[in-house]
């Protein structure tokens, strides 16, 4: 069963509608974004997150001790790297991880399957912020190496295409954002209907 995964959450209206609909993880953007969060709200809003439901803290090149801060006081569990981290680093900061690839070519995934992240984030070029674009990425770049069983796919994924996404390649997680989206805002309709999109094309 394909996991799924709502980034950018602001309102605690929000996080409970995700909940409801049955996501397995929740994404709070800590990095400079529309959707920006700070450790208090996100400490507010993990109270809306049953235990089973993963939290995702997203930080583009942070320093070392905001990470430990809100994966601590959230709490977190996971830290996406969203920037231009290196695996050196990720690992040295020793928290459990989402490793992000921004893809714009068959070039940018090679040798991923030797990451040692728990999980791999492959993404659309930023548009204005590093993520949240809304962009759809050349799925057929993500070739037969790249491990499944470690893959969140995102990039402007919607109720209207994600079925087909899933088909073509098989993740481990799809993650949206700006896809349950209206004027800006998230939208509890929105969050349903692709929650929903995604169990239906597991059933
Ligand atoms: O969402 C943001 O505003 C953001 C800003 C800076 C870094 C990362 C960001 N989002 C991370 C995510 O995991 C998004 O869900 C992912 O980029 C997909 O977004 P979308 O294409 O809008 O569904």
């Amino acid at each position: 069963m394909t996991k799924v995964k709502i980034c950018g959450l602001m309102e605690s209206e929000h996080v409970q509608a995700a909940v409801d609909a049955g996501v397995d993880a929740v994404g709070f953007v800590f990095a400079p974004s529309r959707r920006r969060v700070a450790i208090a709200q996100a400490k507010e809003l993990a109270r809306f997150v049953p235990g089973h439901v993963m939290k995702i803290g997203v930080f583009v090149n942070a320093g070392r001790e905001e990470m430990e801060q809100a994966f601590r006081e959230v709490p977190l569990d996971y830290i996406q790297y969203h920037g231009e981290e290196s695996d050196g680093l990720i690992g040295k900061i020793g928290l459990p991880s989402i490793k992000v690839v921004t893809v714009r070519s068959d070039e940018d995934v090679i040798g991923i399957s030797e990451s040692f992240s728990d999980y791999i984030l492959f993404d659309a070029p930023g548009v204005e912020f590093k993520g949240g674009s809304g962009k759809v990425f050349e799925w057929g770049h993500l070739g037969s190496d790249v491990p499944r069983d470690r893959m969140i796919l995102a990039g402007g994924l919607n109720e209207g295409n994600v079925k087909e996404a899933i088909r073509q390649v098989r993740p481990f997680m799809v993650d949206v954002s700006s896809g349950v989206e209206f004027e800006g805002r998230k939208d509890e309709l929105l969050i349903r209907e692709f929650v929903r999109a995604v169990k239906e094309e597991e059933s």
